[in-house]
């Protein structure tokens, strides 16, 4: 590995951020280069040996940067070791079972032979961006369900997965 690792994510209101944040920060405790950069300010994928790529989920669909992100690089990304996460559901499921792909993550996977896919909890609390966000929110249904843990091991997974791959072991 010589280029590092892109996180790239899309989220509206940050707490997919922080899970691409924790994400590079494992790649790099494992002695990988990583980077976690906004999907929507990456101009290629080029110089980067590996990528991940995470969405907050929108109404069934990833965010639209990150849904972007994989159109505009799909090409390049096929290429690579590609991995990609989701962040949504506003209760524990996440936590307790696996949960698949949207559809068209589901779609992305398959077209850029991606080798794995996560969904995790969300978040969503008060400030959130959105009428209807601040609705789920007033109604008591937003919380923070993002469980750091399990992004840490799934991260050091992937951390696993690359350095056998440089070392050939
Ligand atoms: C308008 C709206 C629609 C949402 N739709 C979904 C959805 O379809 N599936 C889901 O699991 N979570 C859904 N959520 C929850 C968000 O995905 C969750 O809050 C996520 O953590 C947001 O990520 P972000 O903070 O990075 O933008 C929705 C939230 C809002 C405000």
């Amino acid at each position: 590995m010589s280029g590092g690792v892109l996180v790239a994510y899309g989220t509206t209101n940050g707490s997919t951020a922080q899970i691409a944040e924790t994400v590079a920060e494992v790649l790099n405790k494992a002695g990988l280069q990583a980077w976690a950069r906004p999907a929507a300010s990456v101009a290629s994928v080029a110089d980067y040996d590996a990528v991940v790529v995470g969405g907050g989920l929108y109404a069934g669909r990833w965010h639209r940067h990150a849904r972007r992100f994989v159109r505009r690089h799909h090409r390049a990304l096929a290429e690579k070791p590609l991995w990609l996460f989701s962040s949504g559901p506003l209760d524990a499921s996440a936590s307790e079972k696996d949960i698949p792909p949207v559809p068209g993550v589901r779609r992305a996977m398959t077209r850029l032979d991606a080798r794995g896919h996560v969904t995790f909890g969300g978040r969503l609390v008060e400030g959130a961006r959105g009428r209807i966000a601040k609705m789920i929110v007033r109604n008591g249904k937003g919380g923070d369900f993002r469980d750091f843990a399990r992004i840490e091991e799934w991260a050091q997974g992937i951390a696993d997965e690359l350095t056998k791959d440089a070392t050939g072991s």
